[in-house]
């Protein structure tokens, strides 16, 4: 069945058991009770052919809806009525297909123009069929006078046609998806907006940002996408936000504690007055008129005091390192006053009362100090044995505990700066967590980072859906959690692992000189994959079902021992390896708590929770439930408040010995071994069958900063390339996949794996137009007609293929032609380093490491010119071969023409060709040129260094040529 486009859907088994119990897992007293599945045109007759069909396919989605499914071990037990009278009857059944019709499908698929694809289809054949008629004529065409030269370019032809072809055949079907969120809202929450006492039954989310380092990522960043966060436009009740700071920083915990204070008022002013964005810095520094579209009275004085709110804010969060630096110092003399003192006793003591005691220490280490006057327990300013990065405790602060159920109206009134008066104050839950470290333990990065996160959470709030974010992406659209649900809630969602939200950018230099938007990836090819199986997971801006990231297998993937109507297997939750070990309806002794504690480590609340969770992520409407007596909003639990035990589970569970003899990392959660986790872990869920979607919103969901300068650009995508090169030498390489994943997607996940790779063909071919030049030879002997016409009809294909993708995908052609020159910078210098890294991984096991990117501070310090970084310059050893491709083409145009004007047998054909070939090299280097000249105007050493290798060249030129005057035909030498 291909997702989202089943006529008639099968129909759901109803469970309800009178005994209360756990998941419907047991109880001899059980019934069963089909109804209708939320189609918009469900009619009786449809119903019988649904149920004939599922007569003989009894492997359809069951989904219990009864609360004696839902328990969830929450209090709720009191107020839920006794149902298990409840069958229903015909007229209840017709009543109940009438609410159904409540629900439209909650997403859709917007078509892209079937002209343009046509065409674009047409064009990749056609270039398919030359490049292979051209490869024939290339191969029985060489070039006699230089087998060498016609060697090396036709090994890199069919390479680069091999790996043209991974990139361009996953992207033949794409597609466009959207969301409906009046529908998901008409569904799981009032379809009556003014109704304020209809209780959500929209699933909780569990948001997860990651932080690594104060230094390269400014606290301040951080602080404004957790403030991003908290007000974002979803039930408060069932959000919760968790920070993982792997730098166990003062300075990053006590920038969160200032945000969670400050969110006390941030949050309801930007719910009273729907602000966008809702990042104070990013709203404080649009640059559009604030009081467009604001129609309250109160509005201009509540900005300009939330502003001053801000800007207070932002003083002290700026000044946390300085602060803690001096209150430190303070508590450290002050201990080492108290350390004197208590060895001057000890000295009297022991001359003068002979008393052995052992000597105290004369200085006590420097430690960094907490604002009540106690020791941080993590990193100290100056690193010392349990205080620094790769050795400390764990550490778990609630900095704001979870909400209550019911609206707490704010105080307004005369007086006050702030009128909240029917404003809704909770703010959601928002926990700073910070791993165990320890010397000798492999933490595995973000990886690592993020499956503590994922236990923590687990036991804390257990949202069934975790959405996860760097520290620098914030959410742009208060929206978008709702536009991702609508995927998960739809009536195909409980297929759908995971929803990737496009990568946007601020703060980008407008012509995007080293292609940092990266649209031709996030609006060509994840858009293309959407059509298949779905977009590859890409680190951040992605909402994830608990359970896909668990290491289940999609709901078809279920055992259904006898025919309806005795189904005795009836769980769509089955452990990826053993499924029928997870859960068994019948007995509840067979459901394996054992194998589940396995894989999931020692901790009995997280055994216990993952079970809540697969329920609490299942597409289930509810409008109706309070038909059939159901509280609304009891479907998704509520939240206990929490206690010592609870919490001190979560720290528990992020010590580093806990991973010890489990399955996290390989087969649950993110997935370790490669600096770029994001595109495994998705690989995997894909491998098991599972849906990704694609979720392009306007205004964009997240937004977050790209290196803009030319050093870090270039140490990220060798991070993403190297990561790359890990995972094809690893068993996550696309061709050992499992059957269920797609062809199209195993090709694109192959291409990932292989991309750096092309490198070693991209620079040998640079290479190639000198070479030729210098030799006086060409890659064919003569330029005949035939060569030029495929030669033709290839760069013509692949133009017209370029203009469709930019009219498909809407990016500009600018955009597409930056992607193109950066692939040639990055593939003659951080792929082909990340191809050595990862062979000398795999012969010499020398780990990787994740060097971070650093985040410029929003507000920069150099008012004057936003994009004062895109002109820094740092040498790095990557930038070698780029720069001698680019001086080698010069020199080499150069002697080609001094010696072709010369000679007196010119050989114009070669020299056109060779002088083409450098011309495109050079061109494509173009932007690396610009960034190694700095800012315009400020000429560098380095421009005086080239002039002067130029001019030295030159020189030996001349007097090549005037030798060769002398004793003609010493160029034929080559
Ligand atoms: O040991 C670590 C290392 C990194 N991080 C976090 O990982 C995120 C990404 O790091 P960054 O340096 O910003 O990398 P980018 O190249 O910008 O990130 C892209 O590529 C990464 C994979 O290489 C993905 O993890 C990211 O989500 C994706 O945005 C940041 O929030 C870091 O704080 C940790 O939490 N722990
Ligand atoms: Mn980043």
């Amino acid at each position: 069945m291909m997702y989202g486009e089943s006529p008639i859907r099968l129909p759901r088994i109803s469970h309800v058991s009178n005994s209360g119990s756990d998941f419907g897992c047991s109880s001899d007293h059980t019934s069963y009770i089909v109804h209708i599945p939320p189609t918009p045109d469900n009619n009786p007759a449809q119903v019988s052919i649904v149920l004939r069909e599922f007569d003989f396919n009894p492997a359809s989605v069951l989904v219990p809806s009864a609360p004696g499914d839902i328990d969830s071990g929450s209090s709720r037990k009191d107020n839920e009525p006794d149902l298990t009278d409840v069958r229903i009857s015909e007229e209840e059944e017709e009543d109940d297909t009438l609410l159904y019709k409540i629900s439209h499908p909650l997403t859709r698929i917007v078509k892209i123009s079937p002209i343009i694809i046509a065409l674009y289809r047409i064009l990749i054949v056609v270039r398919v069929v030359s490049l292979v008629l051209f490869l024939f004529w290339r191969i029985r065409n060489p070039n006699n006078k230089a087998i060498w030269l016609w060697l090396l370019s036709v090994i890199c032809e069919i390479w680069f046609a091999f790996s043209w072809l991974l990139d361009q055949i996953p992207k033949l079907f794409p597609v466009n998806h959207a969301t409906d969120i009046e529908a998901l809202k008409a569904t799981f929450e009032s379809p009556d907006p003014n109704n304020l006492t209809v209780k959500s039954d929209l699933p909780g989310i569990d948001v997860f940002v990651s932080t690594a380092d104060a230094e390269k990522e400014p606290p301040l960043v951080t602080a404004n996408t957790i403030l991003s966060i908290l007000s974002v436009d979803y039930p408060v009740e069932k959000l919760s936000c968790y920070i993982s700071d792997d730098g166990g920083s003062l300075v990053t915990f006590e920038a969160m504690a200032e945000a969670a204070s400050f969110a006390k008022i941030w949050v309801p002013f930007c719910r009273k007055h729907r602000i966008e964005p809702r990042n104070p810095e990013s709203y404080f520094g649009l640059k559009r008129d604030p009081y467009k579209d604001k129609v309250r009275h109160d509005f201009v004085r509540e900005r300009r005091y939330v502003k001053r709110g801000y800007e207070e804010f932002k003083v002290r969060v700026n000044a946390l390192p300085h602060s803690i630096r001096r209150r430190s110092d303070a508590y450290n003399s002050k201990e080492e006053i108290k350390a004197l003192e208590k060895w001057k006793h000890w000295k009297v003591k022991v001359e003068e009362d002979q008393v052995k005691e052992p000597r105290p220490a004369l200085v006590a280490p420097k430690a960094t100090w907490m604002s009540d006057g106690t020791h941080w327990p993590g990193t100290w300013a100056v690193p010392c044995p349990h205080h620094s990065r790769g050795d400390h405790v764990s550490i778990i602060q609630v900095l704001l505990d979870p909400p209550g159920d019911e609206p707490v109206e704010g105080k307004g009134g005369e007086g006050r700066a702030l009128d909240f008066e029917g404003v809704d104050m909770r703010l959601p839950m928002l926990v700073y967590v910070s791993r165990e470290k320890r010397p000798g333990y492999d933490h595995n990065k973000k990886a690592g980072a993020m499956n503590a996160l994922v236990r923590a959470s687990a036991i804390m709030s257990n949202g069934p859906f975790i959405l996860n974010l760097d520290c620098d992406h914030y959410v742009y659209n208060s929206r978008a959690f709702r536009d991702g649900i609508c995927f998960m809630m739809d009536h195909d969602g409980d297929h759908v692992s995971y929803v990737q939200f496009p990568q946007r950018f601020e703060g980008i230099d407008p012509s995007d000189r080293y292609a940092n938007n990266n649209t031709v990836f996030f609006d060509i090819n994840l858009r293309a994959l959407d059509g298949i199986q779905g977009p590859m997971y890409v680190g951040t801006g992605c909402l994830f079902r608990r359970t896909a990231l668990y290491g289940f297998n999609p709901p078809d993937v279920f055992v259904v021992e006898d025919c309806f109507p005795r189904i005795k297997k009836r769980s769509r939750a089955t452990v990826a390896s053993e499924p029928e070990h997870y859960i068994d309806d019948e007995d509840e002794d067979r459901f394996d708590i054992g194998l589940i504690r396995k894989q999931f480590g020692s901790s009995s609340m997280l055994v216990s929770s993952v079970k809540v969770a697969e329920f609490q992520g299942r597409p289930l409407a509810t409008v109706y439930s309070s038909r059939r007596g159901r509280p609304p909003g009891s479907l998704t639990g509520s939240r206990e408040p929490l206690d010592f035990a609870t919490v001190n589970e979560a720290v528990n569970v992020i010590s580093c010995w806990y991973e010890d003899k489990t399955e996290w990392g390989f087969n649950v959660g993110w997935i370790y071994g490669s600096v770029t986790e994001d595109v495994v872990t998705g690989f995997r869920m894909h491998e098991k069958g599972w849906r990704s979607f694609y979720c392009v919103t306007e205004p964009d969901a997240f937004r977050g900063t790209a290196p803009i300068n030319l050093t870090d650009r270039l140490h990220q995508v060798l991070r993403w390339a190297t990561g790359s090169v890990e995972i094809f030498f690893s068993r996550n390489n696309a061709i050992f996949a499992g059957p269920k994943l797609k062809l199209l997607q195993r090709i694109a996940y192959l291409n990932v794996g292989i991309y750096p790779f092309t490198s070693i063909f991209i620079l040998t071919y640079c290479f190639l137009p000198p070479l030729s030049l210098f030799s006086g030879h060409f890659v064919v002997e003569t330029l005949t007609g035939s060569f030029l016409i495929y030669l033709l009809i290839i760069t013509l294909s692949l133009c017209g293929l370029a203009v469709l993708e930019v009219k498909w995908s809407g990016i500009s052609l600018e955009e597409w032609w930056r992607n193109e020159q950066f692939w040639l910078i990055g593939g003659t210098s951080a792929h082909l380093v990340a191809v050595l890294q990862g062979i000398l991984k795999v012969i010499a096991g020398i780990e990787i490491s994740f060097t971070l990117t650093a985040k410029s501070s929003t507000g920069g310090d150099d008012e004057d010119d936003e994009f004062a970084d895109l002109y820094l310059f740092k040498w790095t050893a990557l930038m070698i071969p780029p720069l001698t491709i680019i001086i080698l083409n010069i020199v080499a145009i150069l002697f080609a023409v001094c010696r072709t004007v010369f000679s007196e047998n010119p050989q114009w054909s070669n020299l056109l060709g060779g002088t083409f070939f450098a011309s495109w090299v050079l061109l494509h280097m173009y932007p690396f040129a610009k960034g190694l000249m700095g800012r315009g105007g400020r000429t560098p050493t380095i421009v005086y260094v080239w002039s002067g290798l130029i001019a030295i060249c030159l020189s030996l030129l001349y007097i090549t040529i005037k030798n060769s005057e002398i004793d003609g035909g010493w160029f034929m030498l080559a």
